[in-house]
């Protein structure tokens, strides 16, 4: 076995699929290919879809956007929270913790039932975007705006963030980047909700598990560390020396590389380059040209290919979105596939519990305190 269950096939999952075909990479949430939804979907379709396995039909989509955007106010007590953290707590922090508190505010946390579940996802996806929104304005000093019900998910959140009404280009791309953000498979977090799910703990305790782990900088985290590789290179000019030393130095660059795309453009990267190029075109290019000449540089130095976290900095600076909430931001997509993920395994659950293998000292003869 490899280390870090390299290419292990951990359970059976009907959610998405990951494939090499003919030197390129598919990805398909429920059968369908992410270039199609990216381009011609919703970010409440594909949530949906990847809840209920099925796009929804007219009436399907009308009835879920209207129950998401009614479920998006936050409960008193959290909005206390919010307001009692202190101002310097990362917002993945605060996200996972606010997680947490839902739960000790919901008095049918144990109840597993199909219904129940599908509730309480609802709940949680409704809620991640008010939840980062409203520590961002607060820790701010600034006053909160309360979720606008007419707006979609995506225009919402930059409504709340920013107090004003998005342009339709910012509502497009931040809808796309959450459907590009949705769902992969048996990544960390979303292993970690699904371990958390089969020994039958509530779903908060999944999601709050898959929260956690998502922020660390080899997985969601490097979104962020991207955006702070961009601010010191500071000019394409000087990306390729920046590369060159890093790589030289045995060190890593964020938001290159992936453990199932080897050799392979993420095909997520792809569509999120687009996205930010055309984001760059209506506002700054500064930080796509740096991002470009990085890409180029890493691919000579040491053909690393850029993965989902790389061109997203780009997007989510021009989108005005502050470095500190990038993580949160692929949060508040992920959490329909952690939820999926969850039901999934609460619906043909067997108690995940590996082996590890023993390398350490056998048989030891005990010492006494009085001998050591
Ligand atoms: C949403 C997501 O989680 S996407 C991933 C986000 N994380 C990042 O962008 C952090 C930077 N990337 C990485 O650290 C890695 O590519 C990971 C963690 C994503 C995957 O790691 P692994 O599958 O364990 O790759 P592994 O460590 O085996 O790397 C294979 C080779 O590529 C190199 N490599 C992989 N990624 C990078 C990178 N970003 N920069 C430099 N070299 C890299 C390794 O040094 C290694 O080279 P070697 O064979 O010469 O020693
Ligand atoms: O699949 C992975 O290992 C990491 C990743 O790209 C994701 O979670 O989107």
């Amino acid at each position: 076995m490899k280390d870090g269950l390299e290419d292990v096939i951990a359970c059976k999952t009907t959610i998405s699929r990951i494939a090499l075909e003919n030197g390129r990479a598919i990805l398909e949430y429920r059968g369908y290919d992410i270039r199609d939804l990216a381009r011609k979907a919703s970010y409440e379709e594909v949530a949906y879809l990847l809840l209920y396995g099925e796009l929804p039909k007219k009436y399907e989509l009308q009835d879920f956007k209207i129950e998401l955007a009614e479920r998006r106010e936050l409960p008193p007590q959290i909005i206390g929270l919010l307001t009692h953290l202190p101002p310097y707590t990362h917002p993945m922090v605060v996200l996972r913790t606010a997680t947490s508190y839902l739960g000790s505010l919901d008095k049918k946390i144990a109840v597993r039932t199909r219904e129940e579940t599908f509730n309480k996802a609802k709940d949680l996806i409704a809620k991640f975007p008010t939840i980062v929104a409203y520590y961002h304005r607060i820790r701010t000093g600034r006053n909160i705006i309360p979720p606008a019900l007419e707006f979609s998910h995506a225009a919402n959140f930059l409504y709340m963030l920013h107090g004003e009404e998005p342009t339709k280009t910012a509502e497009r791309a931040l809808d796309m980047d959450l459907i590009l953000h949705a769902e992969h498979e048996l990544n960390a977090s979303t292993f970690a909700a699904r371990i958390a799910a089969s020994t039958l703990a509530d779903i908060y305790a999944c999601v709050v598990a898959a929260t956690g782990t998502l922020m660390g900088p080899l997985h969601g985290g490097a979104a962020q560390e991207v955006m702070r590789m961009l601010r010191e290179v500071a000019s394409p000019r000087r990306a390729e020396e920046y590369v060159k030393r890093k790589i030289e130095a045995g060190e890593r660059i964020m938001g290159f590389g992936h453990r199932v795309y080897r050799g392979v453009m993420d095909p997520r990267a792809e569509l999120l380059r687009y996205l930010a190029k055309r984001l760059a075109a209506e506002g700054s290019t500064k930080w796509f040209e740096i991002s470009e000449a990085i890409a180029k540089a890493a691919y000579k130095y040491k053909k690393l290919l850029p993965n989902v976290d790389f061109y997203s900095a780009s997007v989510y600076a021009n989108l005005g979105i502050p470095d500190d909430l990038f993580v949160n931001i692929f949060a508040m997509g992920r959490i329909s596939g952690w939820t999926a993920h969850i039901i999934e395994q609460y619906e043909n659950n067997r108690l995940i519990r590996p082996r590890a293998e023993y390398v350490g000292e056998k048989e030891k003869k005990f010492i006494p305190l009085s001998k050591r």
